[in-house]
């Protein structure tokens, strides 16, 4: 990266950097969950997940794209409600514009929703950053009856405003045009009509300290300790801090209230002014969807609901998953491993059981996984596009604080059931660390779409529906449980539920799609490697007779204490890599997909619980160790191994007796 310093930019004196090559850096800021990531992708063609509930977004993603004759580097940031953030994805935004400030802003707001998105709009106007406006949704506004005069709402903000609607992708070049045109200018921009104290005091802190920016007075008068320090030299936070806590005693005396508290109430009070002087609302009738809303949230059909929507979900993954995974391991049988086995009969053994052994391992990822994951992911997307997800965590609001959360919770703990990575990352929007701890504990041990590859592709399909549910049942027991013990006993703040409602929409087919290909494609890139190399390395230890040498020594505890077949401690080892490779390599190791062949179904039972608990997979361990560092994982780890096998024992002492 280049970097370069600068002494005119936003903020005094802060370093500035952009990748080489690149002409100018723009990124979209803006609330949660107004279409940044929308915007984002359909410009530079970078798959980001992009979903209707606030928080989807919890890290820059860097793109680019060639405009006129400039090539931008641009960047997409996580949604933030103030200057004044709080939450650690929050924080990376807030980072960001003030440490490495792009060239450009493109304020992206949701236009259903002005007031509270003008919030940001004001603030980001105190700082010298040229600054477009993309006012987005603008077909959802139409739809619920606004009209905005966008013209006047450019005039009163002092900068230019473009109508967007980032899904369809119209109107995206129009703001970019605007935010790389060299005219654009930080002059002549709409100033707050902050209290005359807060004002004066300014104006004071003008005469001290000329050279640093306006919104940086602004937020040290509110004692944003944070922001000054990330903005200005150390010396000159240290100094502007104190002067302006001088100031601000005087002025909390005279208005008996804290000086934020006026500054909060003097923004939203111009916020929405403007929104008065530039929207109209036509006659709007309740909607269908409205109706549909009501419902939805209320408390005991809305539950009902839940319950059977997560009953009809897995029934979906299980019989379309296992409609195409029947079809495609007769293919892969028919054209694959058939005509390899009988071509390699006469070769090596070692280089047969590596070649034949390799093949099974890519029939098992096409086969076993690939159909289950897709389907489940196709699911999630409609949760998320239509607003659900969000309904959910009000609908859940009281059980998670028995947990020792907030109904924001759900949001990550339902991501879990994709994939426990991401679902961990987003607990970056949870508001205390606390919360983060127990909600990444509860995370690892979600079953995650590879685990219900395990449940529903070896219990579902050959023990039994209802015994592949009553595994969730049994998990959902588990979490609970651990989540009440860490509730009561973990220390730190505990917070209410403050998360704004997602609008439900009719999910979008190619949006869903597209995010479904995103999610496997990222699968397979990890997974198929693996798979493969796995699979090979088995096959040559196995002909070597190292395999038996491992089953053997720790048969008392698989078969003596689990009541498993030996083979499965190695499909179990292979699980810590990836947890559906634990199922995928036992199909490798019996030498078929057919498991009733080979396992009882008190096995596959017990097989599937322990698999589903034991020790979270390497990437959750890393992204674990990344959040919360290794003392909490190693916890984790242990806690899990402790209670899969203990639980495993116990399934297979009552299956013995029953
Ligand atoms: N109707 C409509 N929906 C939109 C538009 N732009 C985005 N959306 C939807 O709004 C939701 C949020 O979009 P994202 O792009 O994920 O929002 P974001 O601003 O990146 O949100 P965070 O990452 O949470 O900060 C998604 O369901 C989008 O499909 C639009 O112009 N019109
Ligand atoms: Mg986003």
């Amino acid at each position: 990266m280049e970097t370069t310093e600068f002494n005119d930019g936003p903020v005094a004196n802060v370093r500035k950097t952009r990748p080489p090559d690149f002409d100018m850096t723009i990124a979209f800021v803006g609330n949660p969950s107004v279409g940044k990531s929308a915007f984002f992708s359909r410009l530079t063609g970078v798959g980001v997940v992009v979903a209707n509930y606030p928080g989807t977004t919890v890290e820059l993603t860097h793109g680019s794209v060639n405009v006129g004759s400039k090539k931008l580097d641009v960047v997409d940031l996580p949604g933030i409600y103030s200057l004044g953030a709080s939450t650690e994805d929050e924080k990376v935004s807030k980072r960001y514009l003030l440490r490495e400030y792009p060239d450009a802003i493109i304020n992206v707001v949701d236009a259903t929703r002005l007031e509270r998105n003008l919030f940001l709009t004001l603030q980001l106007l105190e700082f010298n950053i040229p600054m477009v406006v993309a006012l987005n949704q603008m077909d959802a506004a139409k739809e619920m009856g606004i009209e905005i005069d966008i013209e006047k709402l450019s005039e009163i903000l002092g900068v230019p405003v473009v109508p967007t609607i980032a899904t369809k992708g119209f109107g995206l070049e129009g703001a970019v045009f605007a935010a790389i045109d060299e005219k654009l200018s930080i002059e002549g921009r709409h100033r707050v009509h902050y209290d005359n104290h807060i004002l004066r005091a300014i104006e004071k802190l003008d005469e001290d300290f000329p050279e640093i920016g306006y919104g940086i007075k602004v937020r040290a008068l509110e004692r944003d300790e944070e922001f000054v320090k990330l903005s200005c030299r150390p010396h000159d936070a240290d100094l502007l801090l104190i002067t302006s806590e001088s100031i601000t005693d005087d002025i909390e005396k005279a208005h008996g209230m804290s000086i934020s508290d006026t500054i909060v109430r003097d923004l939203y009070g111009e916020a929405g002014y403007i929104v008065d002087s530039v929207t109209t609302q036509v006659e709007h009738k309740v909607t269908f969807k409205e109706r549909i809303d009501s419902v939805l949230t209320s408390e005991y059909v809305g539950i009902t609901g839940l319950v059977a929507a997560l009953l009809l979900t897995f029934f979906v993954v299980f019989t379309v998953g296992g409609f195409l995974e029947e079809g495609i391991v007769s293919l892969f049988e028919t054209f694959l491993i058939s005509p390899a086995e009988s071509l390699l009969a006469s070769s090596h053994p070692v280089i047969r059981n590596v070649i034949i052994y390799s093949l099974l391992g890519v029939e098992a990822g096409f086969a076993i996984a690939i159909p289950y994951i897709a389907v489940f992911y196709v699911i999630l997307s409609l949760f998320e596009d239509s607003g659900y997800l969000t309904r959910a965590s009000f609908l859940l609001d009281n059980w998670t604080h028995k947990v020792g959360l907030h109904g924001r919770a759900i949001i990550p703990l339902i991501l879990g059931m994709g994939c426990n990575v991401p679902a961990i990352m987003s607990t970056r929007t949870l508001n205390t660390v606390r919360e983060k701890r127990i909600a990444s504990v509860l995370i690892a041990l979600t079953p995650c779409s590879a685990r219900t590859v395990i449940i529903i592709g070896l219990v579902g399909t050959f023990v039994g529906y209802w015994a592949a549910i009553s595994i969730y049942v049994l998990e959902l027991v588990i979490i609970f449980a651990t989540g009440w013990v860490l509730g009561k006993g973990l220390p730190g703040e505990r917070t209410g539920l403050i998360m704004e409602m997602a609008p439900l929409r009719k999910p979008d087919r190619r949006a869903t799609f597209q995010k479904t290909w995103l999610r496997v494609r990222e699968f397979m890139y990890v997974a198929f490697p693996l798979l493969v190399a796995g699979s090979a390395l088995l096959g040559l230890i196995d002909s070597l007779g190292v395999l038996d040498v491992f089953q053997n020594a720790v048969e008392p505890v698989s078969v003596g204490l689990l009541g498993l077949p030996a083979f499965a401690a190695t499909a179990l080892i292979f699980g810590i890599l990836r947890k559906e490779m634990a199922l995928q390599i036992l199909a490798v190791l019996a030498g078929t997909a057919n498991f009733a062949l080979v396992l009882t179904p008190l096995q596959m039972y017990s097989f599937a619980v322990i698999t589903t608990i034991y020790i979270p997979c390497v990437a959750t361990i890393a992204i674990l160790k990344n959040e919360l560092g290794w003392k909490d994982t190693t916890l984790i780890s242990l806690f899990t191994i402790t209670l899969a096998f203990t639980i495993g024992a116990l399934i297979n002492m009552i299956g013995m007796n029953l």
